[in-house]
């Protein structure tokens, strides 16, 4: 057990990772990791779900091929294959990228532990961490067999605290459980834990209608699972613009069942099951009636948002300022804040104190810590406008900037301008045929200013990009529009014509 003294010490190895600049590298540093290195957006976010929603449209394709006059079918689904491609491709990255930190740099310390603060730049190492430790754990003992010696990883297990020159705060959050009688049975999962199932379960309970819980209905219902999803709300992703949250909800309702404004008022296990299989039952009942439906499950998948992690680092016992929502203040350069003030040497980045909880937000916030950790007298601030977002669901969702709604509220429903152009009004929408995507634009009609996008249909997210360019350099809605060539006749035109199709000032641009 000893303290160690470090020039930077982070929480966290997933977008804090990358704080490990050359800058560092005649320097110590700490990172402390409670789970599985490498954090969630490659071990259970972003990459594995996207892993899993291309094979799932895949499966899906025979829908679409015969409206275009293609008999397909889709014979079967390999759920295991699919399953184990994905995690020997994504478990390797991690224990690559975490065997490289502990033994391949010398000047870095992997602790793999859960820590807490212990004064303005210290930490304590707080004891084994949650279920992702014990996989961490169990990797430790394997790899040690597999070369490292016990006395090596001792040594490495005795670190009890570090004091940093500079610390960062990048411990993401965790999925929220909602009290629900039954939510702890086996076969109840969160994203965590649902993309390594054994089998392709046959029915699914989704809680939820947000980002999660709608890419995952998409996931299963297009791999052949029968999903149920259940939504509190009228309506699925209600933070997204009415009309497009409105069009998503009955696509989806189309594609996978979903009960809107019903909840799960308790799980159990399915006692008519016989010969010892298993299987669970969701009670689910409407909103202002006391009734229940009994749906069975293989699987229920609890989606109910994500909470910041700063309780497990010990924020608030160590005074730093939290939001309602638990996340940690900070400054527009990323700096922690106590009673108001910037804590000298102190930054947090991420989910743990991002309100928007996106992988290229985080990114971006490290890109600006390591800046101001590397140079303090020169703070560099973190840029939150244009912050786009997509939905990998069924049909695909992205957006940027303002919805109408919150345009008009922002600047006068007078103001504001909106179009909305369907793919299926275009060229290349003809091609394929398309009877669903819809692509909005929002802007200031009095200058053209971009105030929004958002999109639902094929490649959404790859469409929206267009928009985000021009709302971050400043470029308005015609010049978008005529100041470049758009190639004809692809499915970009479903922009450019959204664009043109503004009541906003023409340019000189023809
Ligand atoms: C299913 C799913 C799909 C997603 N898909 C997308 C997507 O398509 N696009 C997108 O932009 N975003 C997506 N996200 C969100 C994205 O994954 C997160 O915004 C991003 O990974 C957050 O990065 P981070 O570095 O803040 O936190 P993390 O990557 O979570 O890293 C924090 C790390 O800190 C560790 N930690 C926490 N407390 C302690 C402690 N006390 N001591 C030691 N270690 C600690 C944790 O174990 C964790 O490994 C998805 C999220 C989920 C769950
Ligand atoms: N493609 C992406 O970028 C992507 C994908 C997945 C996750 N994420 C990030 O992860 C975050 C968390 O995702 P999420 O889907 O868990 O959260 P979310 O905030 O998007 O949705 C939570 C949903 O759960 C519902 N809910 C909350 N409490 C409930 C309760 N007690 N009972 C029933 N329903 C309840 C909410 O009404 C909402 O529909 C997202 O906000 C997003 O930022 C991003």
């Amino acid at each position: 057990m000893s303290t160690i003294s470090v020039d930077l010490a982070i929480i966290g190895s997933g977008s804090g990772n990358s704080l490990v600049t050359p800058f560092w590298d005649d320097k110590r540093v700490a990172i402390a990791e409670q789970g599985v290195f490498g954090g969630t957006c490659l071990n259970v976010g972003c990459i594995p779900t996207k892993m899993y929603v291309r094979p799932a449209a895949l499966a899906r394709t025979p829908e679409e091929a015969a409206r275009l006059g293609v008999e397909m079918r889709t014979e079967s689904v390999d759920w295991r294959a699919i399953r184990d491609r994905i995690f020997s491709r994504i478990d390797a990255i991690s224990e690559a990228g975490e065997r490289y930190r502990a033994e391949e740099l010398d000047h870095v310390e992997l602790i793999s532990r859960r820590v807490r603060l212990d004064g303005p730049r210290a930490l304590v190492v707080d004891g084994p961490g949650g279920p992702d430790a014990r996989a961490a754990s169990e990797r430790d003992a394997s790899e040690r067999g597999a070369g490292e010696t016990g006395s090596d990883a001792d040594a490495r297990d005795a670190v009890a605290r570090v004091e940093a020159g500079q610390l960062v705060i990048a411990a993401g959050s965790r999925p929220v459980m909602p009290d629900i009688p039954g939510i702890d049975l086996p076969g109840v999962h969160t994203s965590d834990t649902v993309m390594r199932v054994d089998e392709l379960p046959a029915r699914v309970v989704v809680i939820g209608g947000g980002y999660i819980a709608c890419e995952f209905a998409a996931i299963f219902s297009g791999l052949g699972s029968q999903v149920v999803q259940v939504v509190r709300g009228d309506r699925l992703l209600r933070r997204l613009d009415d009309e497009i949250a409105g069009c998503f909800t009955a696509e989806a309702g189309r594609r996978w069942d979903v009960r809107l404004e019903c909840s799960v008022r308790a799980i159990r296990v399915d006692a008519a099951l016989a010969g010892g299989a298993s299987g669970l039952v969701a009670e689910v009942g409407r909103s202002g009636e006391t009734g229940t439906e009994a749906i069975r499950a293989d699987i229920v998948l609890v989606a109910t948002g994500r909470r910041p992690n700063s309780d497990l680092v010990g924020a608030a016992q160590a005074g730093l300022d939290l939001h309602d929502d638990g996340r940690i203040a900070v400054d527009e350069y990323q700096r922690v804040l106590s009673g108001g003030e910037p804590v000298e040497g102190v930054y947090a980045l991420g989910d743990v104190c991002s309100p928007f909880q996106l992988k290229h937000v985080a990114n971006h916030e490290a890109r600006v810590v390591a800046h101001n950790l590397e140079h303090p007298n020169e703070l560099r601030r973190s840029r939150h406008e244009a912050v786009p977002a997509a939905v990998f669901s069924d049909p695909e969702l992205a957006q940027v900037g303002l919805t109408e709604a919150e345009a008009a509220e922002s600047i006068g429903a007078e103001h504001v301008t909106a179009k909305v152009q369907r793919y299926g009004d275009t060229a290349y929408g003809w091609a394929m045929e398309d009877g669903t995507g819809v692509f909005k634009v929002v802007a200031d009609r009095r200058d053209g200013r971009i105030l929004g996008a958002h999109a639902m249909g094929y490649q959404a997210s790859n469409l929206i990009q267009v928009v985000v360019m021009a709302m971050s350099f400043g470029v308005d809605a015609h010049t978008a529009a005529r100041g470049q060539y758009w190639i004809h006749p692809a499915l970009m035109e479903v922009v450019e014509n959204a664009l043109l199709g503004l009541d906003v000032p023409r340019g000189d641009a023809l």
